[in-house]
């Protein structure tokens, strides 16, 4: 659906060069919500614009339906925009215009007859859960409300791709959550592909499919949700999964179970059918060895089960070595160290 080969942008400013985007290689599918993360000024404004072809790759090709945009005239680029919708953090909408006259807007730009419009404009208000804000303007609206409307606006067009930009970074928690529940039905009853950035790890976890980590400019990890969660590699990634799900006990926890003679703490990590199963009691049981759940939860994370405790064992010591042994061939297992936390 869209894809990125070896794509880099880089921006001249004077003598300087500004690589805002680096041998980005991506791939988005049809159908996917598709995250991507990463702080401030690590390029993915710059990704976004050039999927909407607002500025165009210095090197590499971008594929949209097949199409490679990089190489399009700038009257195809137009007509190309149409089937991707946007939406932004500060909403964008023009004050001057009623709820209705803003999302008819795309549609009068495309020439759609008014009896046309009507139709659609109503069919969207309902969709979006509007359908009594008609003819209100934007500044009579809460933060989330505003968001609808330029949810439906995006939508006016039917477009195949909807690009969020930020679209909840403005709003509270419990808006945020209606926002991306909003998204998911977009996703899901019109099958819309949806590519968005945040900064915000929470969002990817509660909506996408698919995220991509980037960091000065290049996408440092990509991959499934649920992998990219249980088994992060970069450690921005790491920071990033930290800001949602705390794995470990705060240190001074941590230093107040080894002063009280607290014993090895190891992490145990449980994915899909593992939590399933009591394998913590049934393995301990067997080789007669106590274990305490110090810290952790089960998670569930794109529809599957993730469970992250921190666990102490007590018991005859070769035993015990005998549980270690036995869960790792299982599932993960790792030694707390010292100076975690
Ligand atoms: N038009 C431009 N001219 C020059 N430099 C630019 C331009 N657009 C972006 N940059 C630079 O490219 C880098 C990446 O910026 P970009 O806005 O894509 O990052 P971002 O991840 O979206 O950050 P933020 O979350 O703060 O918006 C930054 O160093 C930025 O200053």
């Amino acid at each position: 659906m869209i894809e990125f080969k070896d794509v880099s942008k880089t921006f001249s400013l004077g003598k300087r060069d500004v690589h805002a985007v680096k041998n980005v290689s991506l791939s988005i599918s049809k159908g996917e919500i598709f995250g991507i993360i990463g702080f401030s000024g690590a390029g993915k404004s710059t990704l976004l614009r050039l999927v909407n072809m607002l500025e165009r790759p210095t090197s590499g090709t971008i594929f949209i339906q097949d199409i490679d945009v990089s190489k399009l005239s700038s009257k195809d680029l137009r007509t190309r925009r149409r089937n991707i919708g946007m939406i932004f953090q500060n909403f964008n909408l023009f004050n001057s215009r009623t709820v209705a006259g803003n999302i008819a807007y795309p549609l009068k730009l495309a020439g759609t007859p008014k009896r046309e419009i009507n139709k659609r404009v109503k069919e969207l208000l309902n969709f979006v859960g509007l359908a009594d804000k008609e003819k209100d303007f934007p500044d009579q609206l809460s933060g989330g409300q505003k968001q609808r409307v330029g949810i439906a606006r995006a939508l006016a067009t039917s477009p195949d791709i909807l690009i969020c930009d930020e679209a909840t970074s403005a709003l509270d928690p419990d808006t945020t959550a209606d926002i991306l529940k909003l998204l998911k039905k977009v996703n899901r009853d019109l099958g819309i592909t949806i590519l968005l950035i945040t900064h915000e790890m929470h969002v990817i976890q509660s909506i996408c499919d698919k995220v991509a980590v980037m960091e000065d400019g290049e996408v440092i990890e990509d991959g499934n949700v649920f992998e990219t969660f249980t088994d992060p590699q970069h450690e921005t990634t790491q920071r990033f999964i930290h800001s949602v799900q705390s794995d470990l006990p705060s240190k001074q926890i941590l230093k107040e179970w080894r002063s009280s003679g607290g014993g090895k703490l190891y992490r145990v990590i449980f994915k899909g059918d593992a939590t399933n199963d009591p394998v913590l009691s049934t393995i301990t049981k067997k080789h007669d060895v106590d274990f305490n759940i110090v810290y952790g939860a089960v998670r569930e994370l794109q529809e599957k089960l993730f469970g992250n405790l921190i666990v102490s064992f007590t018991g005859d010591a070769s035993a015990v070595q005998n549980v270690l042994n036995e869960l790792n061939t299982i599932v993960e297992l790792e030694e707390v160290i010292e100076n975690e936390g």
